[in-house]
């Protein structure tokens, strides 16, 4: 019989077992019958047991390996065993009391105690038991030692020893389910603890342990077994024990507890091992110890997730959003800050020119006194300049009148340069004067393709406009759509209605449609705009000559003004383009554009001294105010690099 227990019982307690047969041997006669009553009732647990084991049989498949499976036949002997011991009180009472009656007895006797925990809380009773038990069996001060809180995972393993036919299934199962992880734990645990303390011990366990925290357990290992048990107990009642037990469910608990009341019905549903504890677990109300459980882990609980909402300050960020406001306006403030004055302008415009002009200069009157070949050397410097060959010889007549002969400085030499050039673009600087009489006072814009006929137009519908004066527009350049398109942009930001025609139309057809439209608007100003294709000269001369000849039929003056737009970058080219559009389209004013960023600024003083044609504007730049009237002396000025 006894290594028929070792058998069944391959765990610690098992031998325990043997030994208390050995203590026990007198008494086996009487106890046999009192067994065979006692054996109906255990079988009758048991059956539950088995039928709840036969579900999880679907778990034993893992477990079969297991030699304990062909032993639950003598596990029947082993049950009428422990009860002999039990037999002083009560055979017939659950094995469980009589167990809790030998632990006053431990003191003088340890052994019988033992077994009668087996027997009860078999799960449990082997972890926490073992302790108290170490004194008589070699291999409980191993567990001695194990109670001490590492062995809280080894206490799970435990569980699955309690129930003797169970033993083979929930053993293997349980030990890797805690181990796995807590959430998986309370799943597989009911299971497994429902086994272990299912049948007699379920109304024992809780109680019996109880006292034994107050009394052993507390004092060794009980946190490990306080787990364990909150563990073991929590199958018993999933529903809301688990969420408030255990530390390991806390962490879950917070899922475990909304899920558990509606997740209750879908745990039996997985498997039928989850619907076994149930029943069971529920009456004993381990819940008392859960409770004394969740405090511990209650401190668990609060961890990390209640920290993140303190992070909420980070949305007390909000300063970010003012950061950004502030950005934004920053933004805005840097762009008018920058805008630089007129003359600035012009002069950085100029810088080009003005750089190479005087570097050349200074280059011919560094400590030399001036004579023919300085004058010489100077007059070459200024005709490269694009200044033109009259423009410098009235600058050489000029030094060499007052200080031939003398040392000479760059500065003089420029300063005397700034008056000639000053005299030359005087005549020429006009402001253009609009006669009103007319209605409207019709600008035609002629040019050379890409000088800045478009722009320009855009630049001094802008001027007038804010000027107060009502302003049509008329895309007379019929030949590039992009053209059309690029007025109809000016006409939008001036507000200026824009007339245009079909790519391809008669200009001249489009420009008397204006000319009618903008009469009938009663606008003070038409604006026309016209192809600049030089490379066709003669086509390009018949249009403009016809446009101008329709726009006398509806008015003998018109067009009032013809604005010639002249590159300046072009070089001595530009002379020649006035000297074509003033005598086709009957030129009688100049837009100097594209001042800015070129080193051939002088071509202006040229052109000026040749054609004697008004400059009404110069352009350094494409933005709507970078238009601007002509100044002779600024334009002077900077240009000869004279502050
Ligand atoms: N830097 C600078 N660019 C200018 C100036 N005036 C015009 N531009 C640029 O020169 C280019 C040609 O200008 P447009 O106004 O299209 O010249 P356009 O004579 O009308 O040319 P077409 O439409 O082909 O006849 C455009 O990119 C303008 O932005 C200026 O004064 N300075």
């Amino acid at each position: 019989m006894a290594g028929f227990f070792k058998k069944i019982f391959s765990f610690g307690k098992k031998e325990i077992v043997e030994e208390r047969i050995d203590e026990t041997a007198p008494l086996p006669p009487i106890k046999w019958d009192q067994l065979d009553a006692l054996k109906p009732a255990a079988e009758q647990v048991v059956p539950e047991f088995l039928k709840r084991d036969e579900p999880q049989a679907e778990i034993v498949p893992t477990v079969p390996a297991e030699p304990p499976q062909p032993e639950p036949a003598p596990v029947e002997e082993p049950v009428p065993e422990p009860i002999p011991t039990v037999p002083p009180a009560p055979e017939p009472t659950v094995p469980s009391e009589p167990e809790i009656q030998p632990e006053p007895v431990p003191a003088e006797e340890p052994r019988p105690v033992e077994p009668a925990r087996e027997p009860q809380a078999p799960e449990i009773p082997a972890e926490q038991p073992a302790p108290q038990e170490t004194p008589e069996v070699p291999v409980v001060p191993e567990r001695v030692p194990e109670p001490a809180p590492p062995e809280i995972p080894t206490p799970e393993q435990p569980e699955v020893v309690p129930v003797p036919g169970r033993q083979p299934e929930p053993a293997p199962v349980e030990v890797p389910t805690p181990v796995e992880t807590p959430s998986a734990i309370p799943s597989a645990r009911l299971p497994l603890d429902v086994s272990a303390a299912p049948h007699p011990p379920a109304g024992t366990f809780s109680p019996y342990r109880d006292g034994e925290k107050g009394a052993d357990r507390d004092a060794s290992a009980p946190p490990a077994n306080v787990e364990e048990e909150a563990s073991a107990l929590m199958p018993a009642s999933p529903r809301t024990s688990r969420a408030e037990g255990k530390g390991e469910g806390q962490r879950q608990p917070a899922n475990d507890l909304a899920p558990t009341d509606e997740a209750a019905p879908t745990i039996p549903a997985p498997s039928a091992e989850i619907a076994p504890p149930l029943r069971q677990p529920a009456p004993v109300e381990a819940q008392p110890i859960i409770a004394e459980v969740a405090p511990e882990p209650q401190p668990v609980t609060p961890p990390a997730p209640q920290p993140l909402p303190e992070p909420k300050p980070a949305p007390g960020k909000v300063t970010v959003t003012k950061k950004v406001e502030q950005k934004a306006e920053v933004q805005k403030a840097p762009e008018p800050a920058p805008r630089r004055s007129w003359f600035q302008r012009m002069k950085d415009g100029l810088a080009r020119s003005s750089r190479e002009l005087t570097g050349n200069i200074a280059g011919v009157f560094t400590k030399r006194k001036l004579d023919e070949e300085t004058l010489q050397d100077l007059e070459d410097v200024l005709i490269r300049a694009d200044l033109g060959m009259e423009t410098a010889l009235r600058v050489t007549d000029a030094l060499a009148a007052s200080r031939y002969g003398k040392d000479v400085s760059d500065t003089e030499v420029r300063a005397i340069m700034a008056a000639e050039v000053e005299k030359v673009l005087t005549p020429v600087a006009r402001p253009l004067e609009l006669d009103l009489n007319h209605k409207p006072h019709v600008i035609l814009v002629v040019g050379v393709n890409g000088t800045g006929k478009t722009t320009t137009i855009g630049k001094l519908a802008a001027k007038l406009t804010d000027g107060g004066l009502s302003v049509m527009l008329a895309a007379g350049d019929t030949f590039r759509a992009a053209a059309i398109e690029q007025l109809k942009i000016w006409g939008e930001r001036t507000k200026s209605p824009v007339i245009s025609s079909k790519l391809g139309a008669d200009a001249a057809g489009l420009a008397y449609d204006a000319f009618e439209k903008a009469k009938q608007a009663g606008s003070d100003v038409l604006i026309i705009d016209t192809a600049g294709r030089l490379q066709n000269k003669v086509e390009l001369m018949a249009e403009l000559e016809k446009i101008v000849r329709v726009l006398g039929k509806l008015d003998p003056e018109a067009p009032h003004t013809v604005l010639q737009t002249v590159d300046a970058t072009t070089g001595q080219n530009a002379l020649n383009q006035v000297e074509i559009f003033r005598n086709v389209a009957g030129v009688n004013g100049l837009v100097m554009t594209k001042l800015d960023g070129t080193a051939r600024g002088g071509i202006l003083v040229a052109i000026a001294a040749k054609h004697k044609l008004p400059v009404y504007f110069i352009g350094v730049g494409e933005q709507v105010d970078d238009l601007e009237p002509f100044s002779a002396s600024e334009f002077a000025r900077a240009i000869a690099g004279v502050a």
